[in-house]
């Protein structure tokens, strides 16, 4: 599933968000969004999952103007995850999951055998088998952001939008979340804080500064220290890295 904004510009009481936004994910692609923070990455992952409406521009997925799209047809398309919803739920993680299906549900129609296989299969694929039951508040942050993707999963979304995914999870769990929604295979747009997490598993970035695209390429082209100096404000070193083949950051001083 591809996703293309074209020109977004988002304001708030007449101040600018985010102006003149361009983006194209291709299927399949893993995109990352980065940027200092308030630098509008949220805000444009939010119009991007309709839940903000662009003052200007469009937003396509495939060949549909998002704002033409049946909300239900939407939801069956493309799943978010954030962590900004996730403190909302007070609901079983079992109930989380299925929520996924609900895009797909007339009014009143019952659960089938099939939603049954494909909310067990989505958990297990998490890894969460055993914790149908628990509530969703008393789990840790890397194992709510596993139920939210396997809600996603349940979804059988065509695009996930992650906003800072992996903030509040300590190493394993950020490699572990980034990893499963790699193996998915379907197209992929995060905002991301972490340059190497970016670095490593992103085919394409997108760096926001003040609201506006400033650069994109691969992490080879968009990950240099000069590039990083003038968007973040800071001295790295960053070199090839010899066994994952991606450009990794030392952080050496801020400016
Ligand atoms: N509802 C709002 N009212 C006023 N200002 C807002 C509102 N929502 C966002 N902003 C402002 O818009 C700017 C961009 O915010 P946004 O959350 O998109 O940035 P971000 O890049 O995701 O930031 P962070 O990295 O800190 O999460 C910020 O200056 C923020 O204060």
């Amino acid at each position: 599933m591809k996703l293309i904004m074209e020109d977004i510009c988002h304001s708030i009481m007449e101040t600018s968000i985010v102006e003149d936004i361009s983006i194209q994910i291709e299927t399949g692609k893993f995109i990352g969004i980065i940027g200092p923070n308030g630098s509008g990455k949220s805000t444009i992952l939010k119009i991007a999952s309709r839940i903000l409406n662009p003052d200007k521009g469009s937003v396509q997925l495939d060949n549909y103007y998002l704002d033409q799209l049946p909300f239900k047809k939407t939801a069956q398309k493309m799943a978010v995850v954030s962590q900004e919803t996730s403190l909302t739920f007070d609901f079983s993680v079992q109930e989380i999951v299925w929520m996924g299906r609900y895009p797909y549900k007339k009014l009143f129609q019952s659960d089938t055998a099939e939603d049954e296989n494909i909310v067990s299969e989505a958990l297990e694929r998490v890894g969460l088998n055993g914790y149908e039951n628990r509530n969703f508040m008393s789990l840790s942050g890397g194992e709510k952001q596993r139920v939210l993707i396997a809600r996603a999963l349940a979804q059988q979304a065509e695009i996930i939008i992650l906003d800072e995914p992996t903030n509040h999870l300590d190493i394993r769990h950020q490699l572990q979340l980034m990893e499963l929604v790699k193996k998915l295979n379907i197209t992929v747009v995060a905002a991301l804080h972490d340059l190497n997490i970016a670095s490593m598993y992103c085919d394409y970035l997108y760096v926001i500064q003040d609201g506006r695209s400033v650069m994109s390429g691969t992490p080879e082209n968009v990950l240099t220290k000069g590039k990083i100096r003038k968007v973040f404000g800071v001295e790295t070193e960053v070199i090839m890295h010899p066994v994952t083949k991606k450009p990794h950051i030392t952080y050496l001083t801020h400016i």
